[in-house]
């Protein structure tokens, strides 16, 4: 049996939670046929059962990629995430198997600033709680409590794509920007960076978070954060479920404590669209609640999939690992007439010579090679002059596999 890599149409590609059409377009444009798309994500068991001979899986926010799913997917070689977080994906049990992970990390974060934008001045003109009156027969015709957006501290947790973007839209209609990062960070505007959290929850009108999930920002946002922002203020949170204190975020809703607040990620969501949604938030008036859907935009959507779906294809078809979230970044240029290896290891002492020392026994011309590696992994891809038909590369990766510290090997053509 030949050991290398598959013919196209027999590459088995996942799909989960409805990624964009434009995704199996580019994928099918490439040459991969063997798709199964579903719309809505899996639990663990059912992924356990559905990886099993799947090269290939696209996800987005939703469907927990974690190790004993790895485990089981035995024949997996690169996960994309179809969206910005990976945090759902256990990433070193994905590169301890070999597995390279792959995201988007731009192309929704247009969407996600706007959505946030419209919030701001929804929320400070209490439209949530005067739309919930109205819909019930009530005329809540008052300026008490509403206030113009111009002027007002906009404070910003998290300056990064997203963070960074809303500054400049919340400039424009006069706001004043204030930011808190863990990194010192470039001000766009005339936005300014603050010392602590405590300091920006203390200045802030609107607060609105646009961290990443880590084990840091879990909960950053509790009771006591709540009751030092300024009375009447409001929340946005359109970052991660866990950084929001939910039950604490009702309790200052219904005292009053906060004026309001926007949320559109929540700490279980549903698994799809057929799944009831459950919130101790579920009936307050002054909070909107959005089914995550900061980056829902047809735009986001399309740009994603081509991204992420051309960033599989490469991997699958010449083992670049740019921009890849977990593992060391390769892309070897093709050298014609060549046929081409992949050695993934883990990073110990003497992995290359072995792996040359095989090459140099069987007396193989190395035309081009390239290793990275980070403190866990080290991956190299290798062109050698071989003829197209002969089974010296075959005899190689068998050799190859067999060296201690191998995760995966292939000859990739
Ligand atoms: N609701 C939705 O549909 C979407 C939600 N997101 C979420 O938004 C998050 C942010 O996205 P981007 O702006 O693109 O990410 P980014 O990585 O460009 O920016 C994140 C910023 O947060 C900062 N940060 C990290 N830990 C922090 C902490 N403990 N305290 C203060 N700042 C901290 C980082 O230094 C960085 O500047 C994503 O990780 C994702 O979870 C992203 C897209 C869509
Ligand atoms: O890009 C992200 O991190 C998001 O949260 C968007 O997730 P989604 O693709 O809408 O499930």
């Amino acid at each position: 049996m030949s050991l290398v890599s598959l013919d196209k149409d027999r590459i088995k590609i996942l799909l989960l939670e409805g990624v964009h059409n434009s995704a199996i377009e580019v994928l099918k444009q490439h040459g991969y046929s063997n798709i199964t798309a579903l719309k809505t994500s899996l639990n663990e068991d059912e992924l356990c059962e559905a990886v099993k001979d799947v090269h290939f899986i696209g996800i987005r926010s939703r469907t927990q990629l974690n190790a004993r799913v790895f485990k089981a997917a035995d024949k997996l070689a690169a996960v994309g995430c179809f969206c910005i977080g990976t945090n759902q994906v256990d990433l070193d049990a994905a590169r301890e198997h070999g597995v390279v992970v792959f995201n988007a990390p731009f192309s929704n974060t247009r969407s996600v600033a706007e959505l946030v934008l419209a919030e701001i001045i929804m929320l400070l003109r209490r439209i949530p709680q005067k739309n919930a009156a109205a819909h019930r027969g009530g005329w809540d015709k008052a300026a008490k409590g509403s206030f113009e957006a111009r002027g007002k501290v906009l404070g910003i947790i998290g300056y990064g794509h997203i963070g960074s973007q809303l500054s400049i839209l919340a400039e424009q209609l006069g706001m004043q920007v204030r930011y808190y990062d863990i990194e010192t960070k470039l001000s766009l505007g005339n936005a300014l960076q603050v010392r602590s959290l405590d300091e920006l929850l203390a200045q802030s009108d609107v607060v609105t978070l646009h961290v990443p999930e880590t084990p840091q920002t879990q909960w950053m946002i509790g009771a006591k954060q709540l009751a030092k922002m300024k009375p009447e203020a409001v929340l946005i949170n359109a970052s991660r479920g866990t950084v929001v204190a939910i039950d604490a975020l009702a309790e200052a809703l219904k005292s009053g404590q906060l004026s309001g607040a926007a949320i559109d990620v929540f700490p279980v969501e549903p698994k799809g669209n057929d799944d009831v949604f459950e919130s101790p938030l579920r009936g307050i008036d002054n909070c909107i609640l959005t089914p995550h859907i900061g980056g829902s935009t047809e735009e986001a959507q399309e740009n994603i999939g081509i991204e992420v779906a051309g960033k599989l294809v490469r991997y699958s078809d010449n083992g670049s690992t740019l921009s890849a979230v977990n593992f060391p970044e390769v892309a070897l240029p093709t050298h014609a007439g060549s046929r081409r290896l992949l050695h993934i290891h883990h990073n110990r002492p003497g992995m290359l010579t072995r792996i040359n020392q095989i090459l140099a026994e069987q007396n193989i011309n190395v035309s081009g090679q390239y290793l990275q590696t980070d403190s866990q992994v080290g991956y190299v891809v290798i062109d050698i002059e071989t003829p197209p038909k002969s089974t010296i590369a075959d005899d190689l990766l068998i050799e190859m596999r067999a060296i201690d510290g191998t995760i995966k090997a292939r000859v990739l053509y």
